[in-house]
């Protein structure tokens, strides 16, 4: 008998050599990478070592709400991948440029986690049981606009740094609350400390968040990296960030998005633009099939576009 023709598709990942993933070496990304690393290695059996990688946004100390949004935490990972010194790289979504990058590949988005923002505050205090001129810290140009309009009475504060930083403000005693990320605090396995998960049609999330990007240069690595890979997920941050590209908001403009599956084939997706003062907001919602999410985010952008939203975005107060 003859032996049976060779394979002739890429070779089967081995346990050869250990894929190199590159990340940022804060808390929330080493729990991010590492869950990416286990996922990948139960699903495929190969070993991954892990990077560290700092960026702009790590060692800069300027306000978010000024230089988030331009990639500040993922251009040096990405200079790590167009070197070749890592094999991929894990991103927070909403953390990504909404332009796709040449020559990289978005091989998978995870299946999201909690998309709320959570409020941390002293003595468990909730949004709605905070006094009015309670000071309230984020750096992030959304949660202050959504912040003031949903309570104009409270004290936004400028914050920034990572979760554990931001937490701290409280603890010391120098803020009444802050806002973060409530996947934030899930991953570092502090969900306990939140006293209270803002619900999202109210506090509506910025695009992407709860979500991880896993990117790579080589596209041969993208059959293996897309077992990570939620389709649900994708569908809903494809609506999310082309309405965010759509709207070409600026990089500090308060922007939330949040698409939600109605079931297996139709996605909503609720936008809003604001003032990061919260005195003017703009907010739009409006439902598509999964196969046209793009086509969803783009009718929500310029329905909020044909409202004023631009305007809006510009006028900054
Ligand atoms: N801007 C920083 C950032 N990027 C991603 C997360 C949280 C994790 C996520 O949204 O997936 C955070 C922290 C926060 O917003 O409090």
């Amino acid at each position: 008998m003859s032996a049976p023709p060779e394979d002739s598709g890429p070779p089967a990942p081995g346990p050869e050599r250990a894929l190199r993933l590159g990340t940022r070496a804060s808390a929330l990304a080493l729990a991010q990478s590492g869950m990416m690393a286990e996922a990948l290695t139960a699903a495929t059996g190969r070993p991954v070592e892990l990077v560290h990688v700092t960026t702009y946004g790590d060692t800069s100390r300027e306000s978010l709400s000024v230089i988030g949004g331009t990639g500040v935490f993922v251009n040096a990972l990405r200079d790590a991948l167009y070197a070749g010194e890592i094999d991929f790289a894990v991103h927070s979504l909403k953390d990504l440029p909404t332009a796709a990058p040449e020559g990289l590949h978005l091989a998978a988005v995870s299946e999201r986690a909690a998309v709320n923002d959570a409020l941390v505050a002293r003595d468990g205090l909730k949004l709605a049981d905070l006094p009015a001129g309670a000071r309230v810290g984020t750096g992030a140009a959304r949660r202050m606009a959504l912040l003031k309009m949903i309570r104009p009475d409270l004290e936004v504060v400028p914050i920034r740094g990572n979760v554990d930083t931001r937490v701290n403000f409280v603890r010391s005693g120098r803020l009444d609350a802050v806002l973060v990320a409530f996947a934030g605090l899930q991953r570092l396995g502090r969900d306990d400390e939140a006293t209270e998960v803002l619900d999202p049609e109210i506090m509506l999330p910025s695009p992407g968040q709860g979500a991880l990007a896993v990117e790579c240069r080589d596209a041969d690595l993208v059959g293996l990296l897309a077992v990570l890979d939620h389709g649900p997920t994708r569908a809903a941050v494809v609506a999310e960030r082309t309405m965010l590209a759509v709207l070409e908001a600026g990089c500090s403009a308060p922007v939330g998005g949040h698409a939600i599956a109605l079931d297996d084939n139709v996605l909503s997706l609720t936008g809003v633009v604001a003032t990061v003062t919260g005195s003017r907001g703009l907010r739009l919602s409006a439902t598509g099939t999964v196969p046209d999410a793009e086509g969803l985010g783009r009718r929500v952008a310029e329905g909020l576009l044909a409202e004023g939203a631009a305007e809006i975005m510009e006028a900054g107060q």
